[in-house]
């Protein structure tokens, strides 16, 4: 392991630990582990921690490091993002518009989804957000694949044209469509995600006014399944709700 390289410790008995290697000694509840030993070690290995604990070095999924990057602001659930990347067709190679960057977790996404071959331009008109989103970019090692700008896409649009997909998660998307259309190819995916009813419905809207094609709205949930022998139920403390995906596609700049 090298500094920044993010780690999963495992146990046989379902103890987890996500964090990124700093150089400096990992402390868990089940006992430290020392930089000797960390950088001797490659994904797959299994060490033992100053308690005598024995726990897997595994490399971290996305999934599993996205609650442990840094939030400033509300954070897109890796469902949602999921869901977003696959209605909107982003996989490798496209070309992708978003707004508001925020704490940077969907960009850090679509940018995965993406891979070498593509790139991800997004905007957030707040520095101090760009920030902390580029930092958690730049952890995850996929800054090569986004461009991060500061600025309001309301009053000044994307600058990129032909686009594949353009994504919105931010306070008024509704006031961000015409932008979106104009970053988009004939044919490009748009989607919001927006956490009311009251501001899907003012999305809906400008996308009805807009033309925009084949217009969908759904909501996801997933109820995760506590799963220890004798006692399979479904987890007491859940997130019920998180918001709405809406999506169409371009009829071509008509605005
Ligand atoms: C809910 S957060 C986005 C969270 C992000 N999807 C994530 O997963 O980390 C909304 C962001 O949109 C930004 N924003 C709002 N209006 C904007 C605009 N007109 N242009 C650029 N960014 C904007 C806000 O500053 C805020 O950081």
């Amino acid at each position: 392991m090298k500094k920044g390289d993010w780690l999963l410790l495992i146990s046989e008995d379902g103890y987890k630990h996500v964090v990124r290697y700093s150089g400096r000694r990992i402390e868990t509840i089940r006992g430290f582990l020392e930089p000797s030993d960390l950088e001797a070690a490659r994904y797959g290995d299994v060490l033992t921690t100053s308690l005598g604990h024995k726990l897997y070095v595994l490399r971290p999924t996305l999934y599993d490091i996205m609650p442990h990057l840094r939030h400033a602001t509300q954070v897109i659930y890796p469902l949602d993002a999921e869901f977003i990347a696959l209605v909107a067709g982003i996989g490798p190679g496209s070309v992708v518009v978003e707004a508001g960057t925020g704490s940077g977790h969907l960009a850090a996404l679509l940018a995965w989804r993406v891979g070498p071959q593509g790139v991800v331009y997004t905007f957030e008109k707040r520095p101090n957000f760009a920030e902390i989103a580029w930092g958690n970019i730049k952890s995850l090692g996929l800054e090569d694949r986004v461009e991060l700008a500061v600025a309001d896409v309301v009053s000044h649009g994307f600058g990129v044209k032909n686009a594949d997909a353009a994504v919105l998660d931010m306070g008024d998307p509704w006031n961000a469509v015409g932008a979106a259309l104009r970053a988009l190819r004939r044919g490009g995916a748009l989607v919001i995600f927006s956490t009311t009813v009251d501001h899907a419905q003012k999305s809906l809207s400008a996308l009805r006014r807009a033309g925009v094609l084949d217009i969908n709205m759904a909501e996801l949930s997933a109820r995760f399944w506590k799963i220890s022998e004798g006692e399979m139920r479904p987890e007491t403390r859940t997130v019920s709700f998180t918001g709405f995906v809406i999506w169409g596609r371009s009829p071509g700049i008509k605005l």
